[in-house]
């Protein structure tokens, strides 16, 4: 399997910088997920890898090995797209033969059937192996594509968005079995999606890109936690990361809404501008309770309720068990937990423990 690191990689077409500076290393066997919005540059990093597009500055290396003037077929890596690139008139068995059957390859007949039956099992498509391509649902096709990718074992797999298609059942299903795959195969995985549920639930290690650069780069859990700005805090999590302008004052916050909540041992930071931010399940609230908040909407979720308050301009939202019973229109106490406010910079939004 495959080492990767990109190292200074930039790129332009035309006047348009799509990636800037892009430094990235991605172990062996790692499922590494580039989550990025649309436009950030995702796509554009995976062709470079694949070596469909050159850098217009900086280096690519495999397994140590500067791939720079390598043409896509020596890299050795697979590409899944997001829509299925198969031979619609072919079978699915052809379909995926077809890798095997490269001139260079040399494989027999009997080695091309072992492979080809293997991929079929794991991907549970034993069935359709007769089918024509034209003839399979949205979903068959893509476990169709992906048997295609990894039927001759490439060194990485590159996959662009292959899920966003589907429907959110089979989109959570096959998450899990690409997830197994990874496992099993003990394969490098670029995955690049827009969805942050689909990168937290993947990745062993996600890279958050935005605006052609890469802003953080670490766990789920690194970056769940301790999101290195405003921006990543808000792109992570499911609802996102709570933020609320304010100032430290005497062991507390106080926010701009004119919320006090407690909060020790900060002392060096009073007085400056600062945002709060907090994760929806670390904010408590108190019903039946006289207090600044207003219960705006309910969301049931069925084992917890996305509660959205509105206190003075600003929604705030806070996952509770579904057995709270609170109203919309009620007005509500609320506080937080107090070990897990992140402190960023009122003005830059840095993360004040990144900043040092
Ligand atoms: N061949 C090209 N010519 C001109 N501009 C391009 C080309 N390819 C990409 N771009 C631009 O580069 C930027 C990054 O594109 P890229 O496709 O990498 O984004 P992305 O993160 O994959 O977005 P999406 O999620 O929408 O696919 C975009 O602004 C895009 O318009």
């Amino acid at each position: 399997m495959a080492h990767i690191q990109l190292k200074g990689i930039s790129k332009s077409f035309g006047n348009h910088v799509a990636l800037k500076d892009l430094n990235l290393e991605i172990a062996d066997g790692e499922f590494f997920v580039l989550l990025g919005q649309t436009g950030a540059g995702k796509t554009t990093t995976l062709r470079l890898v694949a070596g469909l597009e050159k850098p217009s500055a900086g280096q690519i290396f495999i397994d140590g090995q500067d791939v720079g003037e390598w043409g896509a077929a020596e890299r050795d890596v697979a590409l899944v797209l997001q829509q299925y690139s198969l031979y619609p008139r072919y079978t699915v068995r052809e379909n995926l033969e077809f890798p095997l059957k490269s001139p260079i390859r040399k494989s027999s007949p009997a080695e091309i059937k072992s492979q080809v039956d293997r991929v079929a099992k794991t991907l549970r498509i034993e069935h359709l192996m007769d089918r024509k391509v034209d003839r399979l649902s949205g979903g068959e096709m893509q476990r169709v594509s992906i048997g295609r990718a990894i039927v001759r074992r490439p060194r990485v797999f590159l996959m662009d968005e292959p899920l966003s298609a589907l429907d959110a059942k089979l989109r959570e299903a096959l998450r899990t079995e690409l997830k197994n795959l990874q496992v099993n195969l003990g394969a490098t995985f670029l995955f690049v999606t827009h969805d942050q549920v689909e990168a937290m639930a993947m990745g062993d290690k996600i890279g958050v890109l935005n605006n052609g650069q890469l802003v953080q780069k670490g766990t789920p859990r690194e970056i769940y936690n301790n999101p290195i700005n405003t921006f990543v805090a808000r792109a992570v999590g499911s609802p996102p990361m709570n933020l609320m302008d304010g100032k430290l004052e005497q062991g507390a916050a106080v926010t701009a809404a004119g919320q006090r909540l407690p909060l020790d041992g900060r002392e060096p930071l009073a007085g400056r501008p600062l945002t709060f931010g907090i994760r929806p399940e670390d904010l408590y609230l108190e019903g039946g309770a006289p207090g600044s908040a207003r219960v705006h909407d309910i969301e049931n979720h069925g084992v917890e309720k996305i509660i959205t308050l509105r206190t003075g301009d600003s929604l705030l939202q806070a996952t509770v068990p579904s057995q709270t019973t609170l109203r919309v229109d009620e007005e509500v106490r609320f506080s937080w937990n107090p070990d897990k406010v992140v402190l960023f910079d009122g003005q830059s939004g840095i993360n004040l423990r990144h900043a040092g």
